[in-house]
Formats: structure tokens, sequence, C-alpha cells
């Protein structure tokens, strides 16, 4: 059992009472099915110093609700582009759910015509205005707009890939519970890695690597369907909503919590393991070798967050035969959306420059 002196210790260790220890974080979609269950879960956040509400609708109604929360993040409401400058300003952390939500019948690929022009317009708005801000992406497509956040920032000549997410915490919210209910264990103290992108056969659960086991018992066919489940689980959402919109509150919970890991990271209570879809910057070292090898240049991976962001990437561990085949199979699919993100990114007017 761990020394509770020494781990407190360690943890001391990590900080300094000069660096802050709360951040400005901007959230741009804010009025919307995510947005407004997650300002209110970031307004519970003792890392978040203020939070900055952003929409082109109704965010002077979700402010003043949020702000009379008794916690201690002072909010402001932004609204329209005229004042995404002062939502972006000294923002630490910009979290991105802006856009249109799938309808039955609909894949994630079909938001791109919309998704695609607003995630433009607002990497354009951190380029700008915090251009040393960590970006965590919603919006989907998200194996698409996180390229076209990163060309952005390229082309504005700020890209850091070690700031830049796609999240994909979803996933693996979603992985832990259903192989809780499925082994009888609380999803908190389940770990499944999930790994690839953020639609369909993209997204490879790592089930081989659950802990705790999967049942030794359990069929091909059983493993086939929970994987299956995992990647079609925002289609079952779509479906269940019947029109009304895709997954909001799964999604702001699961938001909250990769929120919370950066932020524990940039306050130096690092290292915070999470999975996040990034650009693999060889520099990263070892762990990219699997996206790398297979030519993909994006991939969401286990990392270690840092005061930097993304300071390791970790091996994506051995995979089983049913793994090692769905990874051959979402290979074409993730480099097709990456291609289409990075040629639509290509056609933008260059943005001008950091204030
Ligand atoms: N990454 C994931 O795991 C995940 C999970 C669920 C949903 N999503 C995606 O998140 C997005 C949002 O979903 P939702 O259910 O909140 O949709 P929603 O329609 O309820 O809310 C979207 C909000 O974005 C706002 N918006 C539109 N254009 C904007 C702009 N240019 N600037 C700022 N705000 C703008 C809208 O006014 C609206 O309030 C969708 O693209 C959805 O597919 C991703
Ligand atoms: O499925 C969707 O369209 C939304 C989101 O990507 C999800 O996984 O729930």
């Amino acid at each position: 059992m761990a020394d509770p002196l020494n781990r407190i210790q360690k943890i001391a260790s990590h900080l300094d009472p000069a660096k802050p220890r709360k951040f400005k974080v901007a959230l741009l979609g804010a009025a919307g099915g995510i947005g407004q269950p997650l300002s209110m879960l970031l307004k519970m956040s003792p890392y978040v110093s203020d939070l900055a509400l952003y929409d082109v609708a109704n965010t002077p109604g979700v402010a003043a609700d949020v702000s009379h929360m008794s916690t201690a993040a002072r909010v402001r409401g932004y609204l329209g582009p005229d004042q995404l400058g002062a939502a972006l300003a000294g923002a630490a952390l910009v979290i991105i759910p802006a856009g249109v939500p799938r309808k039955p019948g609909m894949t994630r690929d079909d938001l791109f015509n919309i998704n695609a022009g607003i995630v433009r317009g607002l990497a354009e708005g951190v380029a700008r205005h915090c251009p040393g801000a960590w970006v965590a992406i919603i919006s989907n497509p998200v194996n698409s707009t996180v390229p076209i956040a990163a060309e952005v920032l390229q082309k504005a000549g700020v890209l850091n890939p070690a700031k830049l997410f796609g999240v994909t915490t979803l996933d693996v919210v979603r992985a832990e519970a259903f192989v809780g209910e499925l082994t009888g264990t609380d999803p908190r103290d389940v770990h499944v890695p999930v790994v690839g992108g953020h639609a369909g056969v993209t997204i490879l659960p790592l089930l081989s690597q659950a802990r705790p086991p999967l049942p030794a018992g359990m069929s091909a066919e059983a493993r086939k369907a929970l994987m299956g489940r995992i990647q079609d689980a925002g289609t079952e959402v779509v479906q269940a909503k019947a029109g009304a919109g895709s997954a909001t509150l799964s999604m702001a919970y699961a938001a909250a919590r990769f929120a919370d890991s950066c932020l524990r990271a940039m306050a130096g209570e690092g290292p915070v393991a999470e999975y996040a879809y990034i650009r693999h910057p060889p520099r990263l070292g070892s762990g990219a070798s699997a996206a790398v090898a297979a030519d993909l240049p994006y991939f969401s991976s286990p990392v270690r967050l840092g005061r930097l962001g993304v300071e390791e990437v970790l091996p994506l561990g051995p995979l089983d035969a049913m793994e090692a085949e769905n990874f051959a199979a979402m290979k074409a699919e993730l480099l097709g959306s990456i291609q289409k993100g990075v040629e639509f990114a290509a056609k933008g007017p260059a943005p001008a420059p950091a204030k």
C-alpha cells in the first residue's frame, strides 16, 4: 500500500505556489445541449477562476442562471462574433461543443458541411485572441474538425499539437459503464482503453486490456457485440432521442472530466493520464509509433498530460486478433476524414495575426 505521506509530498513537490492554480475557461457553444450542463459542471470546478460562456444565441440567460450557483468561478456571457474576442482573451482552456448534432439516419460526417466552417471560424478566433490556450474540440465529426483546427492554428503560426485535443472521453466513459454493468463492478473502478478516432469503426475499445478483465467464459461473439455497442453508442442515443439531438448529458459529464484532467495538469498536479485524439508529432516518443507506422497523423491515444500539454504518448499495448483486425479496418476511414479536414482548411482564408 502506498505511503500516504509520500504521496502528499510527491503531490506537493509538483505544486509551485508561484504558478496559477485557477484558470479562465472559455466554452464556445455554451447555450446548447452539451454547453448548458457543461457550463454548470465547470462552474463547480475548483480550478476555474473565470468561466466565459460564448454562443451565437441565448448566452445572457445561461450565464445569468449559472452565475447564481454559489461556487467561486466568475461567470460572464458573450453573445455573437463581436464578443468572441473578449470571451477568449486570457483563456487557458477553450472547449468547443459549437455546431449541429445528428438526427436519426445521419452519420457524423453528414455534419461536416455545417460544423467544419463553425470550427474553422472559432479556431481563427483562438489563433487571434488566445494562441497559447489548450483547445478541446467536441464538435463532430471530431476526426475531421481537429485537423481543421490544427491547420488554422498552423497557418497562423501558433499550432502546438501538445495543446490541441479532440475529446473522445465519452467513448471511454461508455466503455467503463458497459464493462462495469457486465462485470458487476462500479464503473469508477473500471479501466478500458479506447483509441483511434470518434466515429463507428474508428472507435477502438481495447477490451483485451479491460480491468477488471471480461469474464473468462465470454464468447467471441459476445466480445464482438460489446465492441460494436461501444462503437455505436452515439447512434443508440441519437435513435432514442428520435430527432431531438444526440448525447448531451453524458457528453457534458465526459467533457467536464476531460477539462478537469487538463486543468489539474496545468496546475502542476500531473502527470495526468488521459485519452485524446491528437496530432502525432514524432517528438512525442515511442508511444506514437503504432499510429505513425500506420500513417495516421491523428489518433486518439493514451497520453500523459503535464503543464506543457501532452508530455508523453503512451504505447497502445498488445492488441488481440479482433482488435488488430479493427485497427486495420479503421485506417482508410480515419485517413479519409483527416484528409477531408485538411483540404477544407487549406481552402480557407489566412487568419488575422494574433493580438
Ligand atoms: N465528441 C463527442 O463525443 C460528442 C458527443 C456528443 C455530441 N458531439 C457534438 O457536439 C456538437 C454539439 O452538440 P449539442 O447537442 O450541444 O448541439 P446543440 O445544437 O444543442 O448546441 C450547439 C450550440 O452551438 C451553438 N453554435 C452554433 N454555431 C456557433 C458558432 N459559430 N459559435 C458559437 N456557438 C455556435 C448553437 O447556437 C448551439 O447553442 C455536435 O456537433 C455534436 O455532434 C460530440
Ligand atoms: O453520436 C453522435 O452524433 C454524438 C457523439 O459523437 C456521440 O458519440 O454521442
